[in-house]
């Protein structure tokens, strides 16, 4: 079913607001996407996977029923599967199946979700992050040629946070050399996992490991549930979709139980612990968290993920403003542009700059977890708890700062951010996901809390502490920063604020212990202090990087991006310490007056961006069949657009629905 759509001419508002750009468009989306060479390349891969139409739905997947929309879906998976593996791993390399050009693409194919990225994204990382090289010899080339399809069932029905709480086991049996995976309680089921219900044919398992009468807590194994000819589930797996959800319609979410099902014992993945022939337990020789290796990779790739989500909101909701005009402000004058208040802009600017603060933020993220994996592939794992802590905050904060501003693009667009159509609420809801899932936000925050305090009392003690704490060896004995409204300044303000509040949250466990409690009721109810200190260290982690990256990546940049790029910068750095004022008031010397300033300074900012604010969602360079929205298309036909997709609704169809005939007219006659 391919859609013809209409060419038509620019929308004349959006053809000014682009004249008034006074920057060079193509080098800022060379920055986002990495280098020229990038750009290029994800232009060409763009043009194979989009140019031939084969990403367009007739009917709208929101008009289509439960199971319309799961068969489209897979029905679409299967043709850009086929073009990744025949045309797109050609061009990117076999080793960058994650490219995120392959994921941007996926969102042209997939308005809402493909029940196959699963698989590409977390069954393929946990082979090649899990296996041996056997192991791998075996799976891997058969999931990344889509012979088998896998799903990754970690979550079950009573836990999802606590995994070592999991209750699916995996008991060896030495006289067959097989484990035997079993779901004991209702609670064990697995639940949740993506492509898991209807599509997948095999998927990774989390189970409690039981050999020689002892359990080793939990390990990943890879099953087999169905038939590879008749998808059929095999004897012993009961399994299915878990029913409609807020998001995610089209990924068939499963459930999946165990009734002492068999698999062979080199299907437990055992690139960090085994189990001998025996039933001999041989534990990881680097550290007991590598099997959850998997989750710290999707955190990571997160980051980068809201940035392209972000984006996509920002891009519709800036095309929108330019266009939609609301409210005479004089009497008898045009109605003014809404993208020209002030409140607007100051709703929308954030959204731009926060996209390009999580892009920089998770490049420098990705290059900090490549160079981390190869020492522990060294067998040093000294920078893992780090790793751990920075990427559970950045995936925390980034999903939950992402979700917020894209609800503000809701926001922004009216009544009309509330149609379908608009994309807005599909990138909502699937945004809205991301808080929850790879680890909850305050759990993840909790998480690296842990991480803080050890190292609040190393630098209190006078030792050198990581680089990504090391602002507390400078500011772990001191009161309050004195305020200084640069960039320099305002950084140094957020380290501050984060210092102080890691600072206070030891002391307060410290006499919640002095005053009787043991240490878990103390951290426990030191919990909201906690989650609000990791997330003040980690707003110093990304107003940092942010500012070095993009230093280091304007540094050969013409003089208006350098002015535009820093320009943003500046407004991510003001928005941040306004909304924080509090914070400042508390750990820097910041006066009203100080804040008064900075808030002045804000609005002019608004201002000066306000000219290059079409332009610079335009360099994000997102093609209409990406954005899928009625708002926010590159032509800025917005009011065609809605009505035409106001047609594709099945109400639409007939005249006269016959539900007057059978309910309403009855009810006017009094015959009901
Ligand atoms: C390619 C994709 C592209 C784009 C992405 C787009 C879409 C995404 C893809 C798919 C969509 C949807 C899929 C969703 C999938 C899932 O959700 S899978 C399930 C994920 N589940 C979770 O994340 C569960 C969260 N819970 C946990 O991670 C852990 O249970 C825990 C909260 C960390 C606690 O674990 P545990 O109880 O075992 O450990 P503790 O006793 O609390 O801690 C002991 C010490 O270990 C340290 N630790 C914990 N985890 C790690 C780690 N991963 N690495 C290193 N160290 C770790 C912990 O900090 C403690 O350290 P200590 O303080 O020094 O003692
Ligand atoms: C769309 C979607 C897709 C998913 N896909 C998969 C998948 O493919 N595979 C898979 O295995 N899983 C998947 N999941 C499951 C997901 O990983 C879990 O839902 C997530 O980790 C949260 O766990 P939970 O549901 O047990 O929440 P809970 O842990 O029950 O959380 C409920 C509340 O309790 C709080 N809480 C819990 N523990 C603590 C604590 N220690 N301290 C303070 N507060 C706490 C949380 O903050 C939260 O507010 C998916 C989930 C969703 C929504």
């Amino acid at each position: 079913m391919k859609a013809n759509r209409p060419k038509r001419d620019v929308h004349p508002d959006l053809a000014r607001e682009r004249l008034k750009c006074n920057f060079n468009i193509e080098e800022v989306t060379n920055i986002i996407d990495g280098g020229k060479d990038k750009t290029l390349e994800r232009k060409k891969i763009e043009d194979i996977a989009l140019n031939n139409g084969a990403c367009l739905d007739e009917i709208p997947d929101e008009c289509l029923s439960i199971k319309e929309r799961y068969e489209n879906a897979i029905r679409k998976s299967c043709i850009y599967s086929n073009i990744v593996r025949n045309e797109m791993l050609e061009i990117t390399g076999m080793e960058n199946f994650e490219s995120p050009v392959l994921r941007r693409t996926a969102d042209a194919f997939f308005k809402d979700i493909s029940p196959f990225m699963l698989h590409l994204g977390m069954f393929v990382p946990t082979l090649i992050g899990q296996s041996t090289p056997e192991q791998m010899a075996e799976w891997l080339p058969k999931a990344l040629d889509m012979k088998i399809i896998g799903a990754y069932a970690q979550t079950e029905l009573g836990h999802g946070t606590f995994i070592r709480g999991l209750e699916t086991t995996a008991t060896y049996d030495p006289d067959k050399e097989e484990f035997v995976l079993h779901s004991p309680t209702i609670t064990s089921y697995k639940w949740w996992a993506g492509g898991l219900g209807k599509t997948a044919n095999h998927c990774v398992v989390m189970a409690q490991l039981y050999t020689q009468g002892e359990c080793h807590g939990t390990h990943l194994f890879i099953v087999q549930i169905r038939d590879l000819d008749t998808h059929m589930p095999l004897p012993g797996i009961k399994v299915g979709e878990i029913g409609p959800r807020m998001g995610f319609s089209s990924a068939d979410n499963g459930f999946l139980g165990f009734n002492s099902f068999r698999i062979p014992r080199q299907n437990m993945l055992m690139k960090h612990a085994k189990v001998e022939k025996d039933g001999c337990y041989v534990k990881s020789a680097k550290h007991g968290k590598l099997t959850y290796g998997t989750m710290v990779f999707i955190r990571v790739t997160l980051v980068s993920e809201m940035s392209f989500n972000l984006s996509k909101a920002a891009t519709i909701a800036i095309r929108y403003s330019a266009v939609r005009r609301q409210t005479e402000l004089r009497p008898n004058e045009p109605e003014p542009q809404i993208l020209d208040y002030p409140t607007q802009q100051h709703k929308l600017f954030i959204c731009i700059a926060t996209a390009h603060a999580f892009q920089l933020t998770s490049k420098w993220l990705w290059d900090t977890f490549q160079a981390v994996m190869a020492d522990v592939r060294k067998g040093n794992v000294d920078a893992l708890p780090e790793l751990h802590a920075l990427s559970s905050c950045l995936k925390a904060v980034s999903t939950s700062d992402a979700l917020s501003h894209i609800e503000q693009c809701r926001f922004a667009c009216g009544g009309h951010g509330y149609m379908l159509s608009s994309n807005l609420p599909f990138i909502y809801s699937f945004v809205a996901a991301t808080r929850t899932y790879e680890g909850d936000y305050t759990v993840l925050l909790l998480q690296t809390a842990r991480f803080l305090v050890k190292a609040w009392e190393q630098a209190e003690s006078g030792n050198n502490v990581t680089p990504t704490v090391a602002y507390l060896n400078r500011t772990a004995n001191t009161k309050r920063v004195v305020w200084d409204n640069t960039h320099e300044g305002i950084i140094q303000s957020f380290q501050a604020i984060a210092a102080g509040k890691i600072g206070q949250c030891v002391r307060s466990i410290r006499d919640r212990i002095k005053s009787g409690m043991d240490y878990e009721d103390a951290w426990l109810m030191t919990t909201v202090q906690l989650v609000a200190a990791a997330e003040a260290h980690c707003r110093a982690v990304l107003v940092n990087t942010y500012w070095n990256e993009m230093i280091r990546l304007t540094k050969s940049s013409s003089a208006n991006v350098k002015t535009v790029m820093h320009q943003l910068a500046v407004l991510y750095l003001m928005y941040w310490a306004l909304e924080k004022t509090g914070d400042l008031l508390k750990y820097s010397s910041v006066s009203k007056q100080d804040l008064d300033d900075l808030q002045r300074r804000y609005e002019e900012l608004l201002a000066a961006l306000r000219p290059n604010a079409v332009s610079l969602v335009d360099a994000f360079d997102l093609r209409d069949e990406i954005l899928h929205s009625s708002l926010g298309s590159y032509d800025g036909c917005v009011y065609e657009r809605l009505m035409e997709e106001a047609q594709k609704s099945p109400l639409n169809a007939e005249p006269v629905n016959p539900s007057f005939h059978k309910y309403i007219k009855p009810l006017m006659q009094g015959k009901l």
